[in-house]
């Protein structure tokens, strides 16, 4: 239990640092904020601190070579005095203070290779960059790898309400916001208010009827070919419009059953990392659901910083796998043969 009670703590700590920041574009051009660099440096120094006697490795998925730049001293201290400030509030931590170089160390402890061997930290500081500054959803995502399986995950999603998002009838700005889900390997999931510390035993939806289903998938198009999906859940007879959301908030929601299935295929030479699943991957199975690429095999977190898969992923619940799997096949065998 050690490793949840860490990361819930960590996580936490971490929301704290999640202030509205200037934006920076990353060479593959997607964006990158002063809370993605804040958070990763203060997720790798906590770690480091509580677990002093063991060997540390660490996969995330910023770096700080644009922040060594001249132009970017800046910007370097404004996270420096972020990180700062959010250790001070923090009675455990209040006597800390780190050098610009030590957040710069901080955040490059995250460059391993992880691997088949040993424990492997897995950090995403923000998924869902675009939702975070869009003020929708986004996902603090944190596991660990142990001889290449994934063991533990939490996902904190600070803007998922408490009420479901799966149905029609939705009133997203009215009710509690802020949601923690945690798995430990063969213990289940269990989801609870960023703010509390009681925790829920949650369990992915038992729908067996497609036509009740409704499912999640990304918002931006340029994530995920939505036409694909929309031939997919045609084919399935889903008749529920779908539900786009930014980041694995998507795995949590589908963890206490909000929606049935999510499907994920994103464009030609895209690669996907493990930073982006192992979280979610945990929360969606320890809750009774499937998560695997779109051939149906289950994903491979030993392969190193990227998931070595066919086409694209798909979760759902083990009663609609066969038949998702089979619409899945169908679309992507007719698009083929329309090309
Ligand atoms: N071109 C892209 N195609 C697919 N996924 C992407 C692309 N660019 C960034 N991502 C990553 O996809 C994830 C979010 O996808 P979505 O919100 O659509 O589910 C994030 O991990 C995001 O990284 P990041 O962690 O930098 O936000
Ligand atoms: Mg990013
Ligand atoms: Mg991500
Ligand atoms: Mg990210």
């Amino acid at each position: 239990m050690l490793g949840v009670k860490l990361t819930i703590h960590i996580i936490e700590k971490v929301q704290k640092v999640l202030l509205q920041s200037d934006v920076q574009s990353k060479s593959d051009r997607s964006p990158v904020t002063v809370a993605d660099y804040g958070s990763q440096a203060l997720v790798s120094f906590v770690l480091q601190r509580e677990l002093p006697s063991e060997p540390f490795s660490l996969v995330a998925e910023e770096d700080s070579g644009d922040l060594r730049k001249d132009e970017a001293q800046e910007t370097l201290e404004r996270i420096t005095k972020l990180v700062n400030d959010t250790l001070a509030s923090d009675e455990s931590y209040a006597t800390s203070t780190l050098s610009t170089e030590d957040v710069l160390r901080a955040i490059d402890s995250g460059k391993s290779d992880g691997g088949s061997h040993g424990r492997h930290w897995v950090l995403d500081p923000i998924d869902g960059t675009k939702g975070f500054l869009r003020g929708d959803q986004y996902a603090i995502a944190l596991a660990l790898l142990d001889e290449g399986k994934v063991v533990l995950g939490a996902l904190a999603c600070p803007n998922l309400p408490l009420a479901s998002i799966g149905g029609v009838n939705q009133h997203p700005s009215q009710g509690e916001v802020g949601c923690l889900f945690f798995a430990n390997i063969g213990a289940g999931t269990y989801m609870q208010l960023l703010n509390s510390s009681s925790a829920i035993k949650v369990q992915v939806t038992a729908i067996e009827n497609p036509e009740e289903a409704s499912f999640f998938e990304s918002y931006e198009a340029a994530h995920s070919i939505h036409d694909l999906s929309s031939s997919i859940t045609k084919k399935l007879g889903v008749k529920a419009p779908p539900v786009r959301i930014d980041s694995q908030a998507k795995y949590g929601a589908l963890s206490r059953g909000d929606g049935a299935i999510y499907l994920r295929f994103p464009h030609k030479g895209y690669r996907e990392k493990i930073w982006d699943h192992a979280a979610g991957c945990i929360v969606v199975t320890e809750a009774g659901g499937v998560v695997t690429d779109a051939a149906g095999n289950p994903l491979d977190f030993s392969k190193g910083r990227y998931l070595d898969l066919d086409t694209g992923i798909i979760v759902t619940n083990q009663k609609l796998m066969p038949s998702l799997l089979k619409a899945v096949r169908d679309s992507l065998e007719e698009k083929a043969s329309s090309l």
